[in-house]
């Protein structure tokens, strides 16, 4: 490990939060687990058309290719969403549809959803497909444990009768839903495991002494309380979060994990 100046390039990156990632790239056994949309790629309008920034996108091959190091994308998308979009490499562990979902190095890692759950996302969809086809530029992206409910292209007035219909609707029809709030979206779903439990397994399996996370949303909070003392968190955006760090976006996102790489592989240079 070397320590000399930050290059130029990450300049822009606070003081404090490049001091701290200096000391994490120290630590013997690493995980970088990091969420998906708003943090590695910018929003856009149609989920299926989200990618990585290229440098968060090379950073994160990068950081895979490192000794002791391993990354895992942890994203509310379902798992074949988040292998479409995310073009990661088959050593990089992915968790979808916030924990629920769960593809490490060896295939059988899965919980199957039992008789009962299949039937509950049945009359889930049926639900909330009435709520969406009523309203215009409402629509229900399915899941193998429930739906997210997007309302990103819907006027606000629609938006807020989507949220609210479809809560009530979905609670009338079943008990004990799991319901996250997020960019745009409501999301049911059958099953509740959040983000903290995949990066508490995620942190055993790799058998990790310190983690790092990156996310954007409310349901990143989960896996930001998860956090310890030697860990770092870093939020992408506005908003209230339990992250210690705060970068503007996913741009700047990009930028801590290419410092991230190159002071992991002792190869910080002038650029
Ligand atoms: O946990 P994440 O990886 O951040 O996934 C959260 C949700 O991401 C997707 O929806 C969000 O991103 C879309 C693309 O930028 C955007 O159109 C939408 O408004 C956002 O809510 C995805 O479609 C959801 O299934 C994920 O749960």
């Amino acid at each position: 490990m070397v320590d000399i100046d930050t290059p130029p390039r990450f300049s822009r990156l606070p003081e404090p939060l490049v001091g701290a990632l200096r000391e994490l790239a120290r630590t013997r056994r690493l995980l970088v687990a990091l969420d998906f949309d708003g943090t590695l790629a910018p929003e856009v309008d149609d989920p299926e058309k989200a990618r990585a920034l290229p440098e968060a996108h090379a950073a994160v091959i990068r950081l895979s290719k490192l000794r002791n190091t391993r990354v895992a994308l942890v994203s509310g998308r379902a798992l074949d969403s988040l292998e479409r979009v995310a073009e990661a490499p088959d050593d990089v562990l992915l968790v979808g549809s916030h924990g629920i979902e769960i593809r490490l190095d060896n295939p059988g890692d899965e919980v199957p959803l039992d008789t009962g759950e299949i039937r509950r996302v049945e009359v889930l969809g049926t639900v909330l497909g009435g709520v969406a086809d009523s309203l215009d530029d409402v629509w229900l992206e399915p899941k193998p444990a429930g739906f997210a409910l997007h309302t990103r292209l819907a006027t606000e007035e629609n938006s807020r009768i989507a949220h609210v219909v479809a809560r009530t609707e979905a609670a009338s029809a079943l008990e004990d839903l799991t319901v996250r709030e997020g960019k745009n979206v409501l999301e049911f779903s059958v099953r509740s495991t959040t983000k903290g439990e995949a990066i508490e397994h995620l942190r055993r399996y790799v058998d990790a002494d310190a983690v790092f996370y990156a996310g954007d949303d409310v349901t990143d909070e989960d896996a930001f309380a998860a956090l310890g003392a030697d860990d770092f968190g870093l939020k992408s955006g506005p908003g209230t979060t339990l992250a210690a760090f705060r970068v503007p976006g996913p741009t700047d996102v990009a930028a801590v994990l290419s410092l991230l790489a190159d002071l992991r592989d002792g190869d910080v240079h002038e650029q």
